[in-house]
């Protein structure tokens, strides 16, 4: 089966994504996720420079040779370029064999593990009342597990808020970045209000879930994990920037609240230590940043042995390549956790007609050959790219934090 084309699309339905095209000479083709948020165009052109051209005349079915040809073979290993890159040729190609066996990817994997993939969704708020609000209508549509983000009072603006009330929460919102101004102790006192007023509301049953999103210090991190322990976190994601795994070493001597982290993660390396040392019990690396299948395949497993679970990162920045192909791993993966979910617009969904659908809390693997995911190339053109950046953090000082 020899690859003939492949091509990007790079498409902006209200945030920008990357998609990679592969085509072979029997006209099946698979298509890859690239996005990788705020430096998308660094991928385009590492793909349109480096690998595409090395691809044609390839044999698809060789998807594990490929994939070290392109790993071993740039010299300069790793990192979210080269992985995303990577992936998005892994992915297309898992896609193509798919297809070829008439099969759903779930079954090349090995099979359903389960029937339905639990997801958790996001709520947000200005303030405890309006982030409230959010749960109950997550709770009324179905969701069995929620994360739960609101305003913190003195903080003027905060990660995972939406500017403004009801509008979904797009992080990547300014031409070049935003300046926001942190303080660690104003969310430290106010994190655990928020969740004891979330438990009296909707009492023990529902999942909830906090993303800290990498700003707080080894300590402070062991200090919000001790504090929220009678509220039973599902998890508590990305509680301190992970670069020096051990810190985690840390967390884990103080607190029984289970710890997630991985969303920028993009090689195994990156977990090693955290896996091993059973220092985090959820890791939340995407088929897009981290290799594809070939490679995520590889952390799941290593993650298993050591009782850590997969929750992929699904923000609306994967697109929905990137979603439908987490679903159908989800679908196998023996150590499945949960699933991020995020709804895309309704112009993004258009432009990318996936068959995985949403049902009470879960998603549903779709049955058609592939990954299930297609791009509509003609309606992907409507869409300019558009640059967008994501914000930064300083302390009260000036100083230049964490997002
Ligand atoms: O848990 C999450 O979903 C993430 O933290 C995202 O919201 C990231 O901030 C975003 O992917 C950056 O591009
Ligand atoms: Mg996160």
């Amino acid at each position: 089966m020899i690859i003939s084309d492949a091509y990007l699309i790079v498409t902006s339905p209200g945030r920008n994504f990357v998609t990679l095209k592969i085509v072979t000479e029997s006209g099946v083709y698979g298509i890859g996720d690239a996005t990788l948020n705020g430096r998308e165009l660094s991928v385009v052109a590492y793909l349109e420079e480096h690998v595409l051209p090395t691809l044609i005349g390839r044999d698809a079915s060789r998807i594990e040779d490929i994939w070290h040809f392109l790993y071993r073979g740039a010299y300069w290993r790793r990192g979210p370029v080269t992985m995303t890159a990577i992936a998005a040729v892994d992915v297309a190609l898992w896609d193509i064999k798919a297809k070829l066996a008439g099969m759903p990817l779930y079954q090349l994997l090995g099979g359903k593990s389960r029937d339905r993939v639990m997801v958790y969704g996001h709520a947000t708020g200005r303030d405890i009342e309006a982030c409230l609000e959010e749960v109950a209508r997550h709770v009324d549509e179905g969701y069995r597990a929620v994360r739960v983000q609101a305003g913190v009072p003195g903080i003027a603006s905060i990660y995972g808020v939406a500017k403004k009330e009801g509008e979904p929460y797009e992080p990547a919102d300014s031409d070049l970045p935003a300046e926001h101004v942190w303080s660690t102790s104003k969310y430290l006192n106010h994190v655990p209000k928020l969740f004891a007023t979330v438990r009296e509301r909707f009492g023990d049953d529902l999942h909830v879930l906090h993303d800290v999103h990498h700003r707080l210090t080894p300590i402070e991190a062991a200090r919000l994990g001790k504090e929220v322990e009678p509220y039973h976190l599902f998890w508590l994601e990305d509680c301190v920037p992970a670069e020096n795994q051990e810190a985690f070493g840390l967390i884990r001597q103080h607190t029984t609240t289970p710890l997630a982290v991985g969303e920028v993660f993009n090689s195994l390396y990156d977990a090693k230590a955290l896996i091993e040392n059973q220092w985090i019990d959820y890791i939340r690396a995407t088929l897009t940043h981290a290799g594809g299948i070939t490679h995520v395949r590889r952390i799941a497993d290593l993650a298993g042995l050591y009782h850590v679970r997969t929750g992929f990162h699904g923000p609306t920045d994967l697109s929905p390549v990137c979603l439908g192909a987490a679903i159908h791993f989800d679908t196998w993966v023996p150590n499945f956790g949960i699933q991020e979910y995020m709804p895309h617009t309704s112009a993004t969904d258009k432009v990318f007609p996936h068959d995985y659908r949403f049902e009470d809390g879960h998603f549903i693997v779709g049955e058609k050959p592939g990954h299930g995911v297609d791009i509509d190339e003609q309606l992907a053109k409507q869409y300019p790219y558009k640059r967008a950046s994501l914000p930064v953090n300083r302390l009260e000082d000036g100083t230049l934090w964490h997002w």
